[in-house]
């Protein structure tokens, strides 16, 4: 995918980035860099800001103070984004919402990439069937699909595999392998430590709105004398 394009290295620099909820810090002066290509898992408890992180990133919430650079001024369109729950039209076949984001992604599609496409997510024999009536792990697939038919360079997925049983959430992981290998950059936060160490090239840990360790696993497990990231995310976190 990345053969078209102009290379470059950075896709997005955020610096001392701050969200503050009725003078609460939600996300507390982070910094945080996404370079080319690279797959970041984004992990933390629940309330830790990663939703409010990704939401800055993507442009959809204002920062109260701090500075996200992007590698290009489009970044709205060209990043290809799932969040915790895509909303998906009301009577619209998969074909139907296939058709629409490519429009809306200003995207030519023909009949035979479309069952291409949607035989590569494991959905075509779904191309006929409403999408809001799929089951979850094809809804997430879809989702993931119609963010991605623009060939963006960058992903950003706020907890793909939630909620999927160990199928659906063994073929999340597989698109986002599929994507590093074609070159597509992805962060996306998880709850799932084992999924994070299958899939990630680097780990970012927040806590409390802060980032408390940022890294490779290898690297993080040897710096923090951790056996696993399980037993690093509790030592970091308690
Ligand atoms: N609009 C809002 N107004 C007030 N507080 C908010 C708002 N949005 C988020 N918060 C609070 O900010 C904190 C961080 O929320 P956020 O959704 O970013 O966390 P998260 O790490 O994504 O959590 P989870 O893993 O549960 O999705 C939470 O305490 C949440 O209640």
């Amino acid at each position: 995918m990345l053969n078209r394009r102009q290379t470059v290295k950075k896709l997005i620099s955020a610096c001392h980035l701050t969200k503050n909820y009725r003078e609460r810090p939600i996300v507390d002066n982070i910094s945080l860099e996404i370079e080319e290509g690279e797959t970041i898992a984004l992990i933390g408890s629940n309330g830790a800001g990663k939703t409010t992180t990704i939401s800055m990133l993507l442009g959809i919430l204002p920062q109260d103070s701090g500075t996200i650079a992007y590698w290009t001024t489009d970044y709205k369109k060209e990043i290809g984004t799932q969040l915790q729950s895509t909303p998906f039209f009301e009577g619209y076949t998969v074909e139907d919402n296939l058709k629409l984001f490519a429009a809306f992604y200003n995207v030519d599609l023909t009949n035979k990439m479309i069952d291409e496409r949607l035989a590569s997510f494991d959905l075509l024999q779904a191309k006929k069937t409403p999408a809001i009536k799929l089951s979850m792990g094809q809804q997430k697939r879809l989702a993931i699909l119609v963010t991605t038919l623009h060939n963006p360079r960058l992903v950003i997925l706020d907890e793909p595999s939630a909620g999927l049983d160990p199928r659906g959430q063994k073929e999340i992981q597989n698109m986002i392998k599929n994507l590093k290998e074609n070159g597509v950059a992805v962060l996306f936060s998880s709850h799932d430590m084992l999924e994070v160490t299958k899939v990630a090239d680097r780990i970012i840990i927040m806590n409390q709105g802060k980032i408390i360790a940022n890294g490779s696993p290898d690297h993080l497990l040897e710096q923090y004398h951790a056996q696993n990231l399980e037993d690093l995310f509790f030592e970091l976190t308690k």
